[in-house]
């Protein structure tokens, strides 16, 4: 079986979606299998304005093809804004801060979940810096997650200081956070300051469903314009990574 993994693209401007969704008219391979909405900004996870969701709406509804996703900030602002993305929207993500235990954690995706449009998915957030969230450690929320009925999870860095999510949990605790993932059938998105040497040093460990990327596709930093050349790398590198009679 062949198997390639996802993209997903971060965009925080009209701008940068249209020039997404342009490059995947023209490809014969979509240029991110998923493109994620946010505000880099004002946080790892912070809601895009209500402008860019509407526009991404707009134009995904012409374009079933399009997988959308929405960052909704965390849980207090996640709460505030969940009513009103639009429908078309495929994903929502809430960062998990503050978030100490795990009845918190629940309670809070309970209630985003009951907010959200029918039909737009709630995915798990962890974040690899936990301790700097003050929250639970990625593995128990995955577990959390699963026991919600959540399908699917990514992990990310809350403090977007360049230090990746393989810096905080290690080669093998990142690739152990995967297997378990993955074990409890869970669909695994891996993210956080990721360079594209990290793509290649976990994938041949334990390949996730989906990697995540902002910074690395930036002109300069996560807050800079996106460019589309490190895009069309990143789109190489994933589309390259095949690998034979590999189940995940
Ligand atoms: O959801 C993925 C994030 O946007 C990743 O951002 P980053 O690569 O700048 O840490």
């Amino acid at each position: 079986m062949r198997f390639s993994p996802e993209l997903l693209i971060s965009v925080q401007s009209i701008s940068e979606f249209d020039a997404l969704v342009t490059t995947t008219a023209e490809s014969v391979s979509p240029l991110a299998d998923i493109i994620d909405l946010k505000d880099p900004r004002r946080g790892p996870l912070a809601p895009a304005s209500s402008v860019l969701w509407d526009h991404a709406a707009k134009v995904a509804s012409n374009r079933p093809e399009l997988r959308i996703s929405a960052a909704l900030g965390e849980y207090d602002e996640a709460r505030a804004v969940a009513a009103t993305l639009p429908a078309r929207f495929d994903y929502a993500k809430m960062g998990p801060s503050g978030l100490r235990s795990v009845s918190d954690l629940c309670n809070a995706w309970q209630s985003v979940r009951r907010s959200l449009p029918e039909g737009v998915e709630l995915v798990g957030v962890a974040y690899a810096d936990h301790t700097n969230a003050c929250t639970l450690p990625a593995d128990e929320i995955f577990t959390a997650a699963q026991g919600e009925g959540l399908r699917r999870v990514l992990v990310d860095t809350f403090v977007k200081d360049g230090i990746s999510t393989l810096e905080h949990l290690g080669i093998a605790g990142s690739r152990n956070l995967i297997a378990s993932a993955k074990r409890q059938g869970l669909w695994c998105a891996i993210a956080g300051s990721l360079a594209k040497k990290d793509f290649a040093a976990i994938m041949p460990l334990e390949p996730a469903h989906c990697v995540g990327v902002r910074g690395s596709v930036c002109e300069e930093t996560r807050t800079s314009d996106l460019c589309i050349q490190r895009c069309q790398q990143w789109r190489s590198l994933v589309d390259d990574w095949k690998v034979e009679g590999l189940a995940i």
